[in-house]
């Protein structure tokens, strides 16, 4: 998967629906505005593969199941994703690096067209006091640093982070690693339970390779002049 040269390339959109048709609908209004499309649980919950295959065929597809079991189950969870062909795959770096390593080691059987593995760190709806309430005493950045050093070096390609989490991975894990960001909220739109968020333009230009936006496009009278003014307010 290659980095995104800029502007619409490095968006995102969320299709979070239960109605497949709807997200088909959405998916090819919002093509001609994004880089790739994202499938998420809600998404792959009610329609499964046929999702996948229905959203690919407008733009590569990022399919955020945020995988998460010991590495045996992790593992065959990817073998059987890799027909469908997501160009993205998520799974929680809270699973240790057993589970990173057995995950990169099925996506390899795919070969050259292999997934980009993603490792979410702290997810972006989490406050330091939700990380508190899990046991997790250090705020959301260390715990971010914590969990994206170990799931680099376990076999992740990339981290999902927050906004405000980027400029400091990029300064501590440097150029390597693909940073994909939700959580980020174009400047007077609603957060919802987004906890650490930033304009599109500030969160690339603190480091983010691609931007993950949800509900501030698919929510709007017209999303696909939301996603195109999104994708115009981007740095190159
Ligand atoms: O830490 C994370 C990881 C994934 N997400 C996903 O991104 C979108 C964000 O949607 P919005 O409507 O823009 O809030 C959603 O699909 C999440 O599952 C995240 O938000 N945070």
């Amino acid at each position: 998967m290659r980095r995104p040269a800029g502007g619409a390339a490095r968006l995102i959109p969320a299709l979070d629906t239960g109605d497949a048709a709807r997200a088909e609908a959405l998916a090819a209004a919002l093509a001609p505005h994004c880089g790739l499309l994202k499938v998420g649980l809600e998404l792959f919950c009610a329609a499964g593969g046929a999702a996948v295959a229905a959203t690919a065929r407008h733009r590569p597809v990022f399919l955020d199941l945020k995988l998460h079991d010991i590495p045996n189950t992790v593992a065959g969870a990817l073998r059987s994703l890799l027909p469908l062909k997501p160009a993205m795959v998520t799974l929680h770096a809270g699973g240790g690096p057993a589970m990173i390593a057995a995950a990169r080691a099925a996506a390899e059987k795919a070969g050259a067209d292999r997934p980009v593995l993603l490792a979410v760190t702290v997810l972006t709806s989490m406050d330091a006091a939700a990380l508190a309430a899990t046991g997790v005493a250090d705020n959301p950045a260390d715990q971010v640093r914590r969990l994206a050093r170990m799931a680099v070096a376990a076999g992740a390609d990339g981290l999902v982070c927050s906004p405000q989490e980027a400029a400091m991975l990029r300064a501590d894990l440097g150029a390597a690693p693909m940073l994909v960001v939700p959580g980020v909220r174009p400047a007077g739109s609603d957060a919802g339970d987004q906890a650490r968020t930033a304009t599109p333009a500030e969160t690339v230009a603190a480091g983010a390779d691609w931007i993950v936006v949800g509900r501030p496009i698919t929510a709007a009278p017209d999303p696909a002049a939301a996603a195109a003014a999104i994708a115009a307010s981007l740095p190159g």
